[in-house]
Order: C-alpha cells, then sequence, then structure tokens
C-alpha cells in the first residue's frame, strides 16, 4: 500500500476525475465511506456535530451531515466561512443540504464561540471536517486556532476526515492548533503526516476507507510495510544446515554498557540466525560469558580486529556498535570492514558516532551497509538539526540513502526504511512502550539476524523492523505497554515469528 503526500493525493484526485468520475461523484463516495465507518460508531438518537471548512474535506462533511440525518439521526452542522466563500463541490453539497432537515449554522468570526461551544458539549459526536490535505503552511489565525482548541476541549469524541485539522500532511507537524481526534477516517491512503512526527497522537485510531481511487496512477515510491509484504523469516529446507541461516557477529558491548550486545546477540539469535559470535572487549568477557546465551560464541578482540577475523568461518554479516562505547578509536575496524570485506554490515548506536567522524568511507564500501539511527543520531551523521530534519524527514532520509548509497533504518514511531534508489517504507508496527532502553540493541540484532538469512539487505531492515515492532505490540496487547522491556520483545518474538 502506499504513502501519500497531500500533492500526490490532489493529483491522484485530478487523475480520476479526468478518467471520468466527476469530482462531486468521488465526493459522494469518500462521504458515503466515511458515514458507514461513523454509523457503526453510533447509537440510536445520538446528536452530532460536523464542523465544515471552506474546501473539499468541508464538502466530504456536508456529505457525511447529509447522509447521517437520512438514517435518522440528529445533525448540526457548523460552517467555518461563508457559502461565497466554498469550493464549488462543497457550494453543490450546501444546496442538497438546505433541503435536508439538517440544522446549519454559520459561525463569525467577529463573535466568540460560546454558542457553538455549548453545541459540542450536547454533541454525542463531534466531526471534524474543517481541513483536509489543502491545508497551507501559513498561520491559521487566532479564530481557527481558538476553534480547533475548543474542539479538542470539549471532552466528545471526535472523528476527522482524512487527516485532523491542523495537522500537516506531508510532515505531520501541527500550525498553531490541530484537532486530537478519537479517531480519523483516512480516504484512500495513508497522508505521509499521518504517520510521522505529532501526526499518530492527533490521528488516534487509524481507519482507511476505498473510494476507488488508483494509487498507482501517480509515481510514487513509498510504502506502508505490511506483513504480506516481507519475505522474512525465510521458509527453512529440511536438507539444510546452520550456516544456510547464517553466521552473524557481533561487535558490541564495553564496560558499563555489556547489556547492549546481550540484547542484540539474542536479538539475532532468536529471530533465526544460524550461528552468533559475539566480539567483546577482554576487560567484559567473565560477566558476558556468565550472561550470554549457552548457544552464543563468545570472543574478545581490542581495537585492532580485522575484517580478516570476521571474514573467515563463512561470516555473513557483521552488526557493530551497540553499547561499544565512544572512547576508544573505532574506525580502523569500520574502514577495515568497509574497504576489505565484502561481508554485509550493519552499523548502530555508537557505531554511527564513530562513523560521523569519517562518513565519507561509506562511499568507498564494496559491501553493502545498513545504518539504524534514530533522528538524534541522524542529526550527529548528518550534521543537519534534528528540528530541521523533523520538518523534511522523508527529504533528508532519502537524500542521504542515495548519496550514500546505503540502507537507512530511521527510527521512531513509525520507523522508516530508505532504498539507496530512492523508495521509501514506513512500518505498521510499533507502540510509544517501545521507547525503552535496549529496545534499539534488540532491533539492531533482529535485523542482523535476518541479514544473514541469505535476504538482501534492504527486505532483512523491513522485516526487522515489521517483527520487532510486532512483537513489541504483542506484549503490549496482553499486559499494556508501561511494563514493557527490551527483554519482553526479545520473549515475544516467538509468538510473532511463527
Ligand atoms: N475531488 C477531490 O479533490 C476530493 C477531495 N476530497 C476531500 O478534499 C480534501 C482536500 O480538499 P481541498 O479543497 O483541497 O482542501 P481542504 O478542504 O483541506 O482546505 C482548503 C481550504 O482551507 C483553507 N486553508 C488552507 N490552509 C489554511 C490555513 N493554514 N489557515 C486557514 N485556512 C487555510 C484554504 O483557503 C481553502 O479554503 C481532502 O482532504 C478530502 O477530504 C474527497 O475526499 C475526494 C474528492
Ligand atoms: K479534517
Amino acid at each position: 500500500m502506499k504513502v501519500v503526500t497531500p500533492q500526490e493525493m490532489a493529483q491522484m484526485d485530478q487523475k480520476t476525475i479526468a478518467s471520468g468520475i466527476s469530482g462531486i461523484d468521488l465526493m459522494e463516495k469518500a462521504g458515503t465511506e466515511c458515514t458507514r465507518v461513523i454509523e457503526s460508531t453510533l447509537k440510536e438518537g445520538m446528536l452530532i456535530c460536523v464542523i465544515c471548512g471552506p474546501g473539499n474535506n468541508g464538502g466530504d462533511g456536508q456529505v457525511i451531515a447529509r447522509q447521517l440525518s437520512e438514517k435518522g439521526f440528529s445533525v448540526q452542522v457548523f460552517f467555518t466561512e461563508p457559502a461565497d466563500k466554498m469550493s464549488p463541490e462543497s457550494q453543490t453539497n450546501y444546496s442538497r443540504l438546505r433541503e435536508s432537515s439538517v440544522a446549519v449554522q454559520f459561525l463569525s468570526h467577529e463573535a466568540g464561540l460560546e454558542g457553538f461551544e455549548a453545541s459540542l458539549a450536547g454533541a454525542d459526536l463531534v466531526v471534524d471536517a474543517v481541513f483536509g490535505t489543502g491545508l497551507k503552511d501559513r498561520p491559521l489565525g487566532e479564530w481557527y486556532e481558538t476553534l480547533l482548541n475548543a474542539v479538542n476541549a470539549c471532552g466528545k469524541r471526535i472523528a476527522a476526515i482524512d487527516i485532523p485539522s491542523g495537522l500537516r500532511g506531508d510532515n505531520g507537524l501541527t500550525l498553531e492548533a490541530a484537532v486530537e481526534a478519537d479517531q480519523t477516517i483516512i480516504i484512500q491512503n495513508y497522508k505521509v503526516g499521518c504517520l510521522l512526527n505529532d501526526g499518530p497522537d492527533c490521528v488516534g485510531e487509524p481507519v482507511l476507507v476505498d473510494i476507488g481511487i488508483d494509487e498507482n496512477c501517480v509515481e510514487n515510491n513509498k510504502y506502508f510495510v505490511q506483513k504480506q509484504d516481507l519475505r522474512c523469516p525465510v521458509k527453512r529446507k529440511k536438507n539444510s544446515h546452520k550456516y544456510d541461516y547464517g553466521s552473524v557477529v557481533i561487535i558490541a558491548g564495553s564496560k558499563g554498557m555489556i547489556g547492549a550486545g546481550l540484547l542484540a546477540t539474542e536479538g539475532a539469535l532468536k529471530s533465526g540466525a544460524g550461528l552468533v559470535t559475539s566480539y567483546v572487549p577482554l576487560e567484559v568477557y567473565l560477566p558476558v560469558a556468565a550472561r550470554s546465551p549457552v548457544e552464543v560464541m563468545i570472543k574478545t578482540y581490542d581495537c585492532n580486529i580485522t575484517g580478516e577475523d570476521i571474514e573467515h568461518d563463512r561470516k555473513r554479516v557483521v552488526l557493530i556498535g551497540p553499547g561499544i562505547g565512544r572512547k576508544k578509536n573505532y574506525s580502523i575496524i569500520l574502514n577495515d570492514l568497509l574497504y576489505n570485506t565484502t561481508v554485509p554490515v550493519v552499523i548502530d548506536a555508537d557505531g554511527l558516532f564513530h562513523l560521523s567522524r569519517n562518513l565519507d568511507v561509506l562511499k568507498e564500501s564494496k559491501t553493502p551497509v545498513i545504518l539504524t539511527p534514530h533522528f538524534g543520531e541522524f542529526s550527529t551523521l548528518t550534521g543537519v538539526d534534528r528540528e530541521e530534519i523533523l520538518k523534511d524527514p522523508i527529504g533528508h532520509g532519502r537524500c542521504f540513502a542515495e548519496e550514500y548509497q546505503v540502507v537507512l533504518v530511521l527510527k521512531g514511531y513509525r520507523t522508516m526504511i530508505f532504498s539507496p534508489e530512492g523508495e521509501v517504507f514506513f512500518n505498521s508496527t510499533s507502540n510509544p512502550g517501545m521507547a525503552t532502553a535496549g529496545s534499539g540493541d534488540v532491533l539492531a540484532g533482529m535485523i542482523a539476524g535476518f541479514a544473514g538469512q541469505s535476504v538482501d539487505l534492504l527486505e532483512a531492515a523491513k522485516a526487522g523492523v515489521f517483527y520487532h515492532g510486532a512483537a513489541g505490540d504483542y506484549y503490549a496487547e496482553h499486559y499494556g505497554e508501561s511494563t514493557l522491556t527490551a527483554r519482553n520483545i526479545i520473549d515475544s518474538f516467538k509468538y510473532v515469528l511463527k
């Protein structure tokens, strides 16, 4: 399934209209599908307030109001602008609405919102159809800010149409205010802004509705990753041995941070890697050996470890970084792994810090590379302020992956995976409970574990991110989010990787 920007959605709408479906029919279809979703949440006799803006989002709202009224519900519509400011399709729907029994009121920008607030307080459901994908990045103005804040303050269930009003569809940042919906009925495709920054908190529960628009009618390489898109875990052949499922090397852990290495190691082992070898500094050998799963081989190293040490013994992938610390100089190891081996490398956590000191080694790399930064680490890598990256995460991520020819896993609630060819994959799993110590180490181990199983690095990254999130979701569904630890994620692998 594709993820689209507001501009792409508008082009898709236009192409669909050009192919013979009129704009007004498309709006009727959008409204009908939204009504179907809304109706399933309502009980007889309920009162619904629909707030309609001047654009086509408000037009959808009017269709919903009319159809709910026809189904016997009491409906009150509030318009934020006079009829002459409405889009053509909205005006057509306004004529239709006037023939229905829906109560209509035009809000005045001069008068206060007292009557409006009282009406919201008396409603059972508030439908937000103020702004959709046509929201522009310009100040809303005090009046709209007060209006959207009043919607949030009303304490009633809120269903937003297409995208919560005030939320930017291109990056998930909010203008001065944005509706925090309980449910958002997303028309046809996820908008980028529903998945990034404040988007998921404003969206609440997302429900997609299909209005018959072909998502491929406009060129776009942003995807929403779902289970059926994945090639991992691989099907195991009867006639096979452990090396068929990858021999994974993990260079991780240091004094005070052995947990990071242990979690990454178990992450790889329990995601199906045939053999895992853990390289640790001599000074932590004993505590690591005492805590490691018995299946793991443990070797010691100093900072002069070479690619040759790693490459012998049929190694398929190297993970370097979790908990290695920043004091020692890892550039010799990193350079050697990238220049002198053809074993794919996953670089995570402190490994990214060491890499950031000489990023151009990536351009000379002989081997495929996955980088797994969170936004802070990505800022260190690129030298671009985190706030700047958050304004355009797709642009920055895509540009980086293309320039350095790496698979980039940019971690967040909806982690994005960028391919060196410019594709972007949004993950569809995970929950806020997974923002916990060690969660990233487990993910890095899982990606390395999949990368060892003969799939290309992009597939390994997509599957690692998906199943890591799915394991966290499994735990959260059964026990809640707040007690979730990195160990629980590993323990839940077995339920989601069946
Ligand atoms: N045929 C179609 O295109 C269909 C669209 N659908 C729905 O339409 C919206 C997108 O509609 P559009 O008219 O392009 O824009 P909006 O309704 O989101 O808003 C435009 C409206 O808002 C004003 N405005 C924009 N930015 C600001 C701002 N920062 N401050 C104040 N006012 C602002 C602008 O001037 C316009 O008046 C889409 O989301 C769907 O819901 C149908 O679903 C299918 C057919
Ligand atoms: K809306």
